[in-house]
């Protein structure tokens, strides 16, 4: 069977420097895994990579089989990402900040005038409701929290019927409790089976990755350290991807 998401040999370098080495997973449907490493290791790299806003100098990654640097349109839009500062608009409203996921499946004369079919309101309602949000619909992005800009973020991401959400740092601008809380989100995402949708996320949390995602790959210096279930990820290969620092400290 065809993996929903696989990386061949990745590489990517920036002026001669090397950034992403020969990096290699898979990832099936309706699986979470969570990329650690420290500052600098390449996952932005990768994630930029993988999303299709930077391109490989070398390798690919197939979705269900297909090079995402060659995928186009409504294809692409199976792709969606949550970023780190949630790039919501501000002045909008949450609702309308979610009907942006549909962008690209309407015509864009439509999407310019904000005006999108009731099938489209419906669904972007129902993401709302999906991430917990549906009282807050008709309020300004600026005038939400982070974490619920966060859920909106991820609200529009549904709404683009993704078959893969790539997050880069989902929670890296959010207190502890309100992370939990998110990465607990995505991970019900990912694992209500209906959906089937796959999930990759980059944390610098090894505890969050080990509690809610399925497999944990390690990246150092740009080059896959390890690739194991999350359950198996032990203590030690984490301090050696943090260069042997004690966790606990
Ligand atoms: N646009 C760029 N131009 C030049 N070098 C870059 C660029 N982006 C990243 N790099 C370099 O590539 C390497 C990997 O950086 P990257 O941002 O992917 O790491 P990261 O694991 O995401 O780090 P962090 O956790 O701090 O975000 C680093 O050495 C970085 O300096």
């Amino acid at each position: 069977m065809t993996p929903l998401f696989e990386v061949h040999h990745a590489r990517k370098s920036y002026a001669g420097r090397v950034a992403l080495d020969d990096a290699s997973f898979r990832l099936a449907r309706g699986e979470m895994l969570a990329v650690l490493g420290s500052s600098g290791a390449g996952k932005t790299t990768l994630f930029r990579c993988l999303a299709g806003l930077a391109t490989l100098d070398a390798g690919n990654a197939l979705l269900h089989g297909e090079d995402v640097a060659r995928l186009r349109g409504r294809q692409r839009r199976r792709i969606a990402v949550v970023f780190q500062q949630f790039n919501l608009v501000n002045r909008l409203s949450a609702l309308d900040n979610v009907l942006a996921g549909r962008l690209g499946y309407v015509p864009a004369w439509r999407g310019w005038l904000r005006r999108f079919s009731r099938d489209d309101i419906r669904l972007a309602l129902e993401c709302l409701d999906r991430v917990g949000l549906l009282d807050h619909a008709g309020q300004r992005a600026d005038a939400l929290s982070g974490g619920q800009q966060q859920r909106v973020a991820i609200a529009r991401a549904l709404a683009q019927q993704p078959d893969l959400i790539i997050a880069d740092e989902p929670v890296a601008s959010l207190d502890p409790h309100t992370g939990a809380g998110i990465m607990a989100l995505l991970s019900s995402i990912c694992h209500d089976g209906a959906g089937g949708i796959a999930v990759i996320c980059s944390l610098h949390q090894p505890e969050l990755a080990r509690r809610h995602a399925d497999r944990i790959v390690g990246l150092r210096a740009g080059r896959i350290a390890f690739d194991v279930a999350a359950a198996d990820c032990a203590e030690s290969a984490l301090q050696q991807l943090y260069g042997g620092a004690s966790l606990a400290a």
